[in-house]
């Protein structure tokens, strides 16, 4: 094959892309370069075909950091640059590709820098990760222990003040400023805020644990030092990250430190989909990208939609048309279509139940699979009456975005075994694991974990004598101890010493152990697929997997099964037919009136999201009215609700409208036919005969 003929599939901005600073007369250049990828346009295969050409270039693999938005994102990455790539070199493909080892999430591939500079920085290089919810745990000690859970004012709870922590961390900005603006509701808690987020910073020093925002943190921390930002800098020749739209400041700050000429710098995304600023994300680092340099980072605009319909595209366009600060872009498709999408009337959110779940099978009928399918909503409770009608009528569906699946207590236990046994300092995990023996109090664990504070953890266990009343259990966990820290399981045996321990203490608390079981099963299945135990900690507590089902079962992966998600999840994802539920005021926008215009506008692109998912058919089903929740069982309150903002009138012709279930006019009412047709006291007598 001719060396770019695997480029002539690409069209003329995409091969700009791919090609910039690479060949040609801008070869010596290599500036920044922002690619704005409208949706549908191709990012990903573009990003693809980019580091695929740096590779067959010449380009050391080991040299290209490539960050994605989740750990999946950059395995598929790696897939296809290989595919690529092969196409040019054969069968070395594998071997240069393999190279690519530097591709993560900003906080995966933080984490790995931060055990390597560790030594330089004073971090002890066997850290642990909290994830949010041992964080939030982390926080109420130190809260309990300043003594602000007994205030008479109603004090923060934990998540909120996790929650401002992080916000003040990520957008960089001071604590006054995010309570003021974001939680206004706490604004006169200041000094006492100061207190608790200086203990808690104290705390995880002393543990040795980071949490998420750490990862982040101390990465930039290190790329605000010169000498260490150009030695970090200087191990790639290239960095491109993918959906920079939802990078936050930090991430920005971190890539301006490896490289302030912005040499080798590569950052791809789209600002109409910008939906992360609840975790500090801000639109403004892709508005503002090309200015932080001089000279300034070449844009190209990719603008060709290859997903969806003609009038699709033509319906999330008008959506974001309203949108106040956005780079202007022209999306089109040559996929010509005479079907609108749908605003779908229904009554209330039971019958938009069942309009999907006739629909999805009529679709199926049709010949499109459950898979290609998919309902998407803004809130994960929104789905609820939904799973009730597919459980009811056998449709198997798996929904992203809802429970975590390492969020469950048991996956949590077992994982915090692991985690105390890596870092026996971590009182988050060690109170964990301590408090599922029988008979073990706050008390007694408390003064273990003080113990493991100075002491190495073997010889501490064994020296400690506990209460008569834990004394078996508290052999058994030692001897497990023993055999984690001797290493003789090996990894991922470790994991199955770990399970073994622990089904007696699950099937001691949890009723269900059986379902439980087979969660830890699965667990064990994903824990081989690492090659270390820090490794599977590190990675999971990062990206955790995000798919739980419902009561239908969880489905075998070669199972057909219809795809339920949060907006939120759905990125990056394209699927046939997509249902969006609730498109109304107070859903989407999620908040009736209480929001900020950033809000909104972030709202705005949420929808956009939705509907740039779909590639050849798409239903906005709008209920009229909603039950209200909160009164008596058999309480009959409604709120009536309006078609969401973002589809003003007069915007409404690039949508077709239905009612569902359609009207019959010539259908005698029930009411008019007095025939009975089952008799149903006979039957209800007859379950006693
Ligand atoms: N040059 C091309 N020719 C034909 N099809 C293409 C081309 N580039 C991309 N595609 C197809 O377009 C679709 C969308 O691509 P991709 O998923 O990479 O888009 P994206 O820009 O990441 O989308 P979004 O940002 O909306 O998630 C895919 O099905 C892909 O195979």
């Amino acid at each position: 094959m001719h060396a770019a003929a695997y480029l002539e599939k690409l069209n003329p901005q995409q091969r700009r892309a791919v090609e910039h600073g690479v060949s040609g007369p801008d070869e010596a250049r290599k500036g920044p370069l922002l690619v704005i990828a409208g949706a549908g346009s191709g990012k990903t295969n573009t990003l693809a075909h980019r580091v695929a050409h740096l590779i067959v270039n010449g380009a050391d693999p080991r040299r290209i950091l490539l960050l994605t938005f989740s750990r999946r994102a950059a395995a598929e990455m790696t897939r296809r640059v290989g595919r690529i790539a092969s196409h040019v070199l054969g069968p070395d493909a594998a071997v240069l590709t393999e190279g690519l080892s530097w591709a993560g999430t900003f906080h995966g591939i933080g984490a790995r820098l931060l055990r390597d500079y560790a030594p330089q920085i004073g971090l002890d290089p066997n850290f642990t990760i909290h994830d949010r919810e041992d964080s939030a745990d982390q926080m109420n000690l130190v809260r309990h222990e300043l003594g602000f859970s007994r205030t008479e004012k109603r004090f923060p709870t934990k998540g909120t003040l996790i929650a401002i922590y992080s916000r003040a961390v990520n957008a960089e900005l001071p604590l006054e400023e995010v309570v003021g603006r974001f939680f206004p509701w706490c604004a006169g808690w200041g000094a006492e805020l100061k207190a608790i987020f200086g203990g808690y910073v104290e705390a995880k020093q002393a543990q040795g644990v980071l949490d998420y925002d750490d990862l982040l943190l101390y990465w930039a921390q290190m790329a605000q030092e010169p000498a260490l930002a150009a030695e970090m800098g200087g191990r790639f020749d290239h960095v491109l990250v993918d959906e920079y739209q939802d990078t936050n400041r930090l991430q920005a700050s971190i890539l301006v430190g490896l490289k302030p000429e912005g040499r080798g710098l590569t950052v791809v995304g789209d600002d109409a989909q910008s939906i992360y600023s609840f975790r500090a994300a801000t639109v403004r680092n892709i508005l503002d990208f090309p200015g932080h340099f001089s000279p300034r980072a070449e844009t190209i605009m990719l603008e060709q939609n290859y997903r969806s319909t003609q009038p699709i595209l033509g319906a999330a366009n008008a959506v974001i048309d309203f949108a106040s600060e956005r780079y202007a872009k022209n999306l089109w498709s040559e996929r010509v279509s005479s079907e609108r999408p749908v605003l779908v009337s229904v009554r209330d959110e039971i019958e938009q139940a069942g309009f999907v779940a006739s629909q999805v099978l009529e679709n199926r009928e049709a010949g499109i699979a459950l898979k290609q399918q998919a309902v998407l909503f803004r809130a994960s409770h929104h789905s609820g009456p939904l799973e009730v009608e597919l459980t009811r009528r056998n449709i198997p569906f798996v929904k992203f975005g809802g429970l975590k699946f390492l969020d469950s207590a048991h996956v949590k236990d077992v994982l915090a075994v692991l985690r105390f046994t890596e870092n026996p300092r971590d009182r988050v995990a060690g109170f964990r694991v301590l408090r599922l023996m029988n008979g073990m109090g706050p008390a007694t664990a408390g003064k273990v974990l003080d113990a493991l504070a100075t002491g190495p953890l073997l010889p501490t266990l064994e020296c400690y004598a506990p209460p008569p009343r834990v004394s078996g259990d508290w052999q058994d966990f030692v001897a497990l101890a023993r055999d984690l820290k001797g290493g003789s399981a090996g990894w991922p045996g470790e994991l199955d010493r770990v399970r073994q321990w622990y089904e007696p203490h699950l099937e001691r608390i949890h009723e269900d152990a059986p379902t439980r079981q087979a969660d830890l099963v699965q667990l064990a299945q994903i824990a081989s697929a690492y090659p270390s135990r820090e490794r599977f900690l590190t990675e999971l507590t990062l990206d955790p997997p995000d798919a739980t089902s419902a009561e239908a079962g969880r489905p075998h992966l070669d199972e057909d099964y219809l795809i339920l998600s949060t907006i939120h999840s759905a990125k990056g994802q394209e699927w046939k037919s997509v249902f969006v539920l609730n498109t109304v005021d107070g859903c989407i926008p999620i908040d009736l009136g209480a929001g900020t215009r950033d809000e909104i506008e972030e709202e705005r692109r949420l929808l956009y999201v939705a509907m740039t998912r779909a590639k050849d058919s798409l239903s906005l089903v709008v209920p009229q009215r909603f039950f209200v929740h909160g009164q008596a069982a058999r309480g009959d309150r409604h709120v009536y609700a309006a078609r969401t903002r973002f589809i003003p009138p007069r915007i409404l012709g690039h949508f077709a409208q239905a009612a569902w279930p359609p009207a019959t006019p010539e259908a005698p009412s029930p009411a008019a036919n007095d025939t009975v047709r089952i008799d149903l006291s006979a039957r209800m007598r007859g379950m006693w005969r």
